[in-house]
C-alpha cells in the first residue's frame, strides 16, 4: 500500500468533538474500509497495514480490523498509548506523532500529558465508514472526558435508534445528549442492581463486588483524607462500630439533627439514614408517592418529603440506606480498595466532578458508599461546615426544587447534591462552582468552542480566573436536566415509545402508563358476546376481510366499503369526509339531546339546554365474534401502537408534546387516547377538587353519539380522563384547526356507541420529527367546559385561543 502524502485528505474535519487544531491527518484517498483504530505505536515494517498490534473500536481488539484495499489505500495511523481507563480530562501532551516508517498519517497535537494516566488521542483514518467514523467521534468525545467506549458503546447503539440513526442529534452540542445519557445509564445501574453483602462484615472478602451497579471498573476508591474531603458511606443502618475510622480531617453528614448518631467512629463520625421505599425501581411514570420514613432504631435520618400519597401512586425503589463515614480505606479492605482505584479511572461521573466514591455490596442487600468530594482542595477561603447546616441546607434545596424520591431519583444524584451542598455551605464565595451536569454540558461545549484544552478543569480553571472569584456558575443559574426514559410504556405495548427532554428543567410526567382504557368506577360499560348480533360481526369470514371481493357486514356502517385501505391507512373518502365534518361542522349534523348529560353534570336541577354535539362518523372493526383472524385488514386500532413515536419536551410553553421518528403517510393509524372511562359527573368532581389549579388536563368526552337516542342516563354519557391512566395519546398537544391528527371514534368491542374508542389518523403525511397534534374543539371562550381552556401557544394562523386563560 502506498501512502501519498500529497494526496488531499478525505476528511478535513475529522471530529466535531475534537477541537479541530488538535487532530488532523494525512493521508492518501483510497478505497481502504478502515474501522477506528488506536493502536501502540508500532514497530511495523510496513507502515500500511494496521498490524496485530492494532486495536480497532469495534472491539476486536488486538485483532487485524481493517481491510486494505493494497493498491489505492493509505491509512492514516493513529496512535493513542495503551493505558486503559485513563482520566481524559487531563492535560494532554502537546505532540505529533507519525508512524515512523511512512512518515505520515498521524498527526496528533496536544499538551503534555501530566501524568501516566492521560490518554491520547486519536485516530483518523483515511475513507472510514461515515457512520463508523461517528461512532469513533463519538467515543473520542467521551474519552476525553473519562468514559471508556465500553461504556459509551450500548448507550451509543440505543441512543442512535432512539434518534432514528440521526448523528446530527447526538453531535449536537458536543455530544452532551449521549453525556447525559451516559448518566442516566449509570443511574440506572445504580438503582436496578441489588447490593449484597453483609455489611457488618466488613472484612476484605465480603466487599468482592464492589459496586451495586457500576462495572468493577467503573468504580473508583477514595484516595486519602484530605481537610477537604467529604466521605459519605451508605449502609443499612447497623450497630457496628468496628473497622469505621478514618482519618481526624474526615467530615460526614449526619441526618440526625442533634440526636445520636450511628456509631461507627466513635470520635468523629456521625451516620444519616436514608430511607426511600423499597419497592423494585422499575415504574418509570407515575404519581408518586413521597414519604418519610424513619429508622426506630437508629433515630437518625434524612428525610425525604414530600406529598401525601394518592390512590394511583405507585411506590419507589431503593434500599434502605445510612450514610457514615468512611469505611474503605481501611485497611482490611485495602485490597480492594487498591485494585478500585487501579480501575477508577474509567467512566465515573464522580470523577467528572472530581468526587470519588467507593461503592460495596453485600450479600444482604446492604450497599457501602464512601464519596470524597475534592473540589474544596486548594480554596483557600474553605472552612468545613457542619453536618447539619449542609443536611439543612441540602434538605431546603430538595424542598424548593421538589426533589422528592420518584423514579428519575438516583442515590449518585443525591450524593452528588450532599457534596455540592457541602461545597456551598463551606465556601464563602458569593458564586458558588456547582460541579454537576451543567457544568460538564458547559464544558463540552467550550471545549467545543475554545478548542483549547481537553481538561475540563483548565477550562474552569480560567472562568476562575476571569472572574476572579473561584467561580463561573451562578448559584441561581437554572440547572439544565436532561432526561431519557427508553420506554415509557413499561413494556405494556409493541413498540418502545421514549421520552426525551432535550430541554431541560421539566419534571418526568406523573402518570401510570395504560395502553388500554380502563373504567374508573360508575361507568357503564358492558361488553359481551350477547350483544354483539350476527349482523354486527362476521363470523363466517376466515382471514383477512379486505381481500375479499365483496365486502363483509363489518362494512356495512360505512358505507358497504371498509374504513381502511390495504395499506393499513385510513381510507381516503372516509378520511377527507371525517376532516370536513371537523374542520365545518356546522354544515353537518349537529346533534343537541333533549337533555343534555354535560350540562346536567354543571346543574343537575336546572340544567341548561345542550349547546350541540358533533356528529361524527364510526369505524367499525372486525371483532371477537368475526371469523377473521387478527390479522385482518378491518383491525387496524385493536392491534395497537406500530409506529415510532417519542415524547419530547416542546419547549413552547406546551409542556410535553409527541413527535414521530418516522414519516407517516396520511391515513395512518397512530394511537387511540387511552384514559380512565369516567362518567360525566365523576369528571365535574374531579375538576371541582382541582379547581382549576391543573397545569394540563387530560379529559375527552366520548359524546359522538349523545342526542341520537333518547335521554342517556348519567352512567352512559362518558369521557376519558387520562391524567392518571393513560397512553402515549396524553401529551398529544392541541393544535388549532390545522393539526395534523384526526379522531374517529371507533367501535371495537360493542355495538353500543356510548362508550367507543377514540383513534387518531393522519390527517396528512407527516414528516420524521414532527410534533403530532389534534385539534381538542375547545372553545376558549366557555370556562363551564370539562375539559378546561388555557392560552393557546400553537403556532397555528388560525389560533383562536391566543387570548385564552394563562
Ligand atoms: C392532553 S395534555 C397534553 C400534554 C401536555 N402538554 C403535557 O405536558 O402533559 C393537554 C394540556 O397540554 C397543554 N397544551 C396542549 N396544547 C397546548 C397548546 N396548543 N398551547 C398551550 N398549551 C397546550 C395544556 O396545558 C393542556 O391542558
Amino acid at each position: 500500500m502506498i501512502i501519498d502524502d500529497e494526496v488531499e485528505p478525505p476528511y478535513k474535519k475529522p471530529h466535531r468533538g475534537l477541537p479541530e487544531d488538535q487532530v488532523s491527518s494525512t493521508g492518501g484517498n483510497s478505497k481502504t474500509n478502515v474501522d477506528l483504530e488506536v493502536s501502540e505505536p508500532r514497530k511495523s515494517s510496513s507502515g500500511t497495514r494496521m498490524g496485530e498490534s492494532s486495536q480497532s473500536f469495534s472491539g476486536n481488539r488486538g485483532k487485524d480490523s481493517i481491510q486494505v484495499d493494497e493498491e489505492n489505500s493509505s491509512p492514516v495511523v493513529l496512535y493513542a498509548n495503551d493505558e486503559p481507563n485513563d482520566i481524559a480530562l487531563g492535560p494532554t501532551r502537546r505532540e505529533t506523532r507519525r508512524d515512523q516508517e511512512n512518515g505520515n498519517a498521524i498527526v496528533l497535537r496536544g499538551e503534555q500529558p501530566i501524568d501516566d494516566h492521560s490518554p491520547q488521542f486519536v485516530m483518523l483514518t483515511s475513507n472510514i465508514r461515515p457512520g463508523k467514523q461517528r461512532a469513533a467521534n463519538a467515543y473520542n468525545a467521551m474519552k476525553r472526558l473519562g468514559i471508556s467506549q465500553e461504556t459509551v458503546k450500548p448507550v451509543l447503539k440505543r441512543l442512535w435508534e432512539l434518534y432514528n440513526k440521526n448523528w446530527a442529534l447526538i453531535e449536537e452540542d458536543n455530544y452532551r445528549t449521549l453525556a447525559d445519557a451516559i448518566f442516566e445509564d449509570a443511574d440506572d445501574q445504580l438503582k436496578k442492581k441489588k447490593p449484597v453483602m453483609n455489611i457488618d462484615d466488613e472484612v476484605e472478602p465480603q466487599c468482592k463486588k464492589p459496586h451495586g451497579g457500576l462495572p468493577e471498573d467503573q468504580v473508583s476508591s477514595t484516595g486519602g483524607n484530605s481537610k477537604s474531603n467529604v466521605d459519605l458511606e451508605v449502609s443499612e443502618a447497623r450497630k457496628s462500630s468496628s473497622g469505621t475510622r478514618r482519618a481526624e480531617s474526615s467530615q460526614s453528614f449526619s441526618g440526625n439533627k442533634g440526636k445520636d448518631p450511628i456509631q461507627v467512629d466513635e470520635e468523629n463520625s456521625s451516620s444519616v439514614v436514608l430511607y426511600v421505599n423499597d419497592e423494585p425501581n422499575d415504574i418509570t411514570l407515575g404519581p408518586m408517592r413521597r414519604e418519610t420514613r424513619h429508622d426506630q432504631e437508629s433515630r437518625n435520618a434524612i428525610v425525604l418529603r414530600g406529598k401525601q400519597p394518592t390512590d394511583h401512586s405507585p411506590q419507589f425503589a431503593m434500599p434502605t440506606t445510612t450514610i457514615r463515614p468512611g469505611l474503605t480505606d481501611t485497611p482490611q479492605h485495602s485490597n480492594a480498595s487498591k485494585k478500585r482505584k487501579e480501575s477508577s479511572l474509567a467512566y465515573n461521573p464522580q470523577t467528572m466532578f472530581q468526587t470519588k466514591y467507593d461503592i460495596a455490596s453485600s450479600t444482604c442487600g446492604e450497599v457501602k458508599l464512601s464519596l470524597t468530594c475534592s473540589q474544596a482542595q486548594g480554596q483557600s477561603n474553605f472552612h468545613i461546615p457542619s453536618s447539619d447546616e449542609v443536611l439543612n441546607f441540602a434538605e431546603n434545596k430538595y424542598r424548593k426544587s421538589c426533589k422528592t424520591v420518584g423514579p428519575q431519583f438516583s442515590l449518585v444524584n443525591l450524593l452528588n447534591d450532599l457534596c455540592e451542598s457541602y461545597l456551598e455551605m463551606g465556601s464563602d464565595l458569593v458564586e458558588k462552582p456547582h460541579i454537576n451536569r451543567t457544568q460538564i454540558h458547559r464544558l463540552l461545549r467550550s471545549n467545543e468552542d475554545s478548542k483549547k484544552t481537553d481538561h475540563p478543569e483548565g477550562v474552569l480553571g480560567k472562568r476562575v480566573a476571569s472572574n476572579g472569584n473561584g467561580s463561573s456558575v451562578s448559584r441561581n443559574e437554572k440547572k439544565r436536566v436532561v432526561h431519557i426514559v427508553n420506554d415509557i410504556t413499561n413494556g405494556t405495548e409493541k413498540v418502545k415509545i421514549s421520552l426525551l427532554d432535550e430541554i431541560g428543567g421539566e419534571e418526568l410526567p406523573s402518570y401510570i402508563y395504560s395502553p388500554e382504557n380502563i373504567t374508573y368506577e360508575s361507568a357503564y360499560v358492558h361488553v359481551s358476546l350477547a350483544r354483539i348480533s350476527d349482523m354486527d360481526c362476521c363470523s363466517g369470514c376466515k382471514g383477512d376481510c379486505l381481500s375479499s371481493s365483496i365486502p363483509c357486514v363489518c362494512a356495512s356502517d360505512t358505507g358497504g366499503e371498509f374504513a381502511y385501505t390495504l395499506e393499513g391507512l385510513l381510507n381516503e373518502r372516509f378520511l377527507e369526509s371525517c376532516i370536513s365534518m371537523k374542520s365545518s361542522p356546522e354544515k353537518h349534523h349537529q346533534l343537541f339531546c333533549q337533555d343534555c348529560p354535560l350540562e346536567r353534570a354543571k346543574n343537575a336541577q336546572y340544567p341548561e339546554k345542550c349547546k350541540g354535539h358533533m356528529w361524527r362518523k364510526f369505524i367499525k372493526e372486525c371483532w371477537r365474534k368475526c371469523g377473521c383472524s387478527m390479522l385482518c385488514g378491518n383491525r387496524v386500532v385493536q392491534r395497537g401502537i406500530t409506529r415510532k413515536l417519542q415524547v419530547f419536551l416542546t419547549g413552547e410553553g406546551k409542556g410535553w408534546g409527541i413527535r414521530t421518528l418516522e414519516e407517516l403517510p396520511k391515513g395512518a393509524f397512530v394511537c387511540e387516547y387511552v384514559g380512565e372511562i369516567l362518567t360525566n359527573i365523576e369528571l365535574y368532581e374531579r375538576n371541582k377538587k382541582s379547581r382549576g389549579q391543573d397545569k394540563h388536563v387530560y379529559p375527552v368526552l366520548l359524546d359522538a353519539d349523545w342526542g341520537t337516542e333518547g335521554v342517556l342516563k348519567d352512567e352512559e354519557a362518558l369521557c376519558l380522563d387520562a391524567t392518571h391512566y393513560g397512553n402515549i395519546a396524553r401529551f398529544i398537544n392541541h393544535r388549532c384547526f390545522d393539526g395534523n391528527l384526526l379522531e374517529v371514534p371507533v367501535q371495537v368491542e360493542t355495538p353500543d356507541r356510548h362508550y367507543y374508542h377514540l383513534a387518531f389518523f393522519t390527517k396528512r403525511k407527516v414528516e420524521a420529527l414532527e410534533e403530532l397534534t389534534w385539534d381538542y374543539g375547545i372553545d376558549f371562550d366557555d370556562d363551564s367546559h370539562p375539559i378546561k381552556a388555557f392560552q393557546c401557544r400553537c403556532g397555528s394562523q388560525f389560533c383562536r385561543g391566543r387570548k385564552g386563560k394563562s
